[in-house]
């Protein structure tokens, strides 16, 4: 792959869930190190697009490319190569509360083919630090605030260095500061390089913070790039 090639290619598919079509005729492309907010009412199909980029839900028709892996016919075994390749912040996805931080993420490193505990440790002190809370490693889960927990979470969902975050409401259950404290983390996270896709329904965000958008509307994802966006989608 060429480095400038995208990272994500979406052309003519249809996002399935639950054996019906949820969105037809999705196309658009994410480039290294953009930022892109995806929007749309309560059902509209934000989730499903996320799992099927994750190969999550199955892609039936069309196709995506993420990287160099192909997702209408990739092979189950390549999937946990695909998802190495993104960040992953999602609802479904919390901490284990039954260990520490550090225990939390080396869980993941382990799952993700790590063993080199000096390695592990100096990754994990990294990724701690990038998110704001270098000394917690030895914490539960349970004495860090909500916020604090989310940043664990992204910190996590670094941890391999992905090319893109996909994040699904990251700031859903979080006071109104410290969800833009949590914002302003993965702009700052997207500057150094990783490219995000943040499904909010806070909509306050695209004005304080600016960003190319996806709207799933009636069953179409419009691009505030290409085509702009619908006032009454949201
Ligand atoms: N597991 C499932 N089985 C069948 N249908 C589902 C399933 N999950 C979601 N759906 C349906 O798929 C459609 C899209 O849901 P999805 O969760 O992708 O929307 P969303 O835009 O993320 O919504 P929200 O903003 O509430 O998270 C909805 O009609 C929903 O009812």
């Amino acid at each position: 792959m060429f480095s400038d090639d995208p990272i994500v290619r979406v052309k003519d598919a249809q996002i399935f869930q639950g054996g019906k079509p949820i969105l037809d005729n999705v196309n658009f492309s994410i480039q290294k190190g953009e930022f892109i907010y995806l929007i749309g009412r309560t059902g509209s199909g934000k989730t499903s697009l996320l799992k099927t980029l994750y190969a999550d839900l199955p892609l039936q028709q069309g196709h995506i490319a993420i990287s160099d892996f192909e997702l209408h016919n990739i092979r189950k075994k390549d999937i946990p190569y695909l998802r190495r390749k993104l960040g992953i912040v999602f609802q479904d996805f919390q901490l284990f509360f039954d260990r520490t931080v550090t225990e939390n993420l080396i869980f993941v490193l382990r799952a993700t083919g790590w063993y080199d505990s000096a390695k592990m440790k100096k990754r994990i002190a990294e990724v701690l630090m990038q998110v704001g809370l270098g000394s917690v490693g030895n914490k539960m889960p349970h004495q860090l605030s909500g916020g604090e927990q989310q940043r664990i979470v992204v910190a996590r969902a670094l941890l391999n260095e992905p090319l893109l975050l996909l994040a699904d409401e990251p700031t859903g259950n979080l006071d109104p500061e410290v969800a833009e404290e949590i914002l302003k983390l993965f702009f700052d996270i997207n500057k150094s390089g990783t490219a995000v896709l943040m499904a909010t329904h806070n909509h306050a965000f695209l004005q304080t913070h600016p960003a190319r958008v996806l709207q799933c509307y009636q069953g179409q994802v419009q691009d505030s790039i290409t085509e702009g966006l619908s006032s009454t989608g949201y």
